[in-house]
């Protein structure tokens, strides 16, 4: 097989905790454009493989190659509770550099929170939370995206939103990797893989469960 062009590479990458082997040679090759889901059980070291691939833990061994910005809206909400959305909003302007807000504004309107704009965080929903750490993720326009299970709390017509917003950046050339363990996003998704075993294999479309084909819409 040809080398193709990549966003992101993951080569034989290994992480234990102590004596605990969660991740043991995983591989991974993931294209611009392509919307890409990370599934497996409980405990089968997901999240791990996210804070690998961000660099928010390192690995014991093996290589990652990643092309361009990153985006990482992990599992755990990172917000302040004192400052308000627009705050949140001002602070990770100043942090990536940006000349404005224009982008994270658009978000907070396709994903239906633009009337807390000026509400703090600790009056926010654990929903509304997950939505702002997802913008948070997002408003940089990166070239590579890591969501660990972002839609956790939404209702269900901004779990749908959530899909087109994926959708589009796929199609505007992002490399979106989406950690999932729900069955029926599978039929979203262009390419999925599956941690088993501390290793990644493609899950091909024939061998998921019936339900994980559909799209409930
Ligand atoms: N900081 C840590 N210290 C020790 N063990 C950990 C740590 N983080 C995760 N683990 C363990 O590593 C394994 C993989 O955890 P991880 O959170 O990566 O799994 P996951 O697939 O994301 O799970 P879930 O679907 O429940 O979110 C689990 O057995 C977990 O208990």
């Amino acid at each position: 097989m040809t080398p193709g062009p990549y966003a992101l590479r993951v080569l034989d990458v290994h992480k234990a905790y102590r004596s605990h082997k969660v991740l043991r040679g995983v591989s991974v090759t993931v294209e611009p454009g392509s919307l890409v889901g990370v599934v497996g059980e409980n405990g089968s070291g997901k999240s791990t493989l996210l804070r690998v691939l961000s660099g928010q833990i390192a690995a014991d061994a093996g290589e990652v190659e990643l092309r361009g910005t990153l985006g990482y809206c992990p599992q755990a909400t990172v917000l302040n509770d004192a400052l308000t959305v627009d705050q949140h909003l001002r602070w990770f302007r100043t942090a990536y550099r940006l000349d404005g807000t224009g982008r994270a504004g658009e978000l907070l309107d396709e994903l239906h929170f633009a009337e807390y704009r000026h509400t703090r965080v600790e009056a926010l929903s654990g929903g509304t939370r997950q939505k702002l750490n997802l913008t948070l993720a997002l408003m940089h326009d990166p070239d590579v995206l890591l969501l660990d299970e972002p839609y956790q709390g939404f209702d269900w017509e901004t779990y749908l939103q959530f899909w087109d917003v994926a959708a589009r950046l796929r199609d505007r050339g992002r490399c979106v990797l989406v950690v999932s363990h729900l069955a029926w996003d599978a039929g979203r998704l262009d390419v999925v893989h599956r941690l088993r075993d501390g290793v990644a294999a493609p899950w091909n479309a024939a061998e998921r469960p019936a339900a994980a084909q559909g799209v409930p819409r």
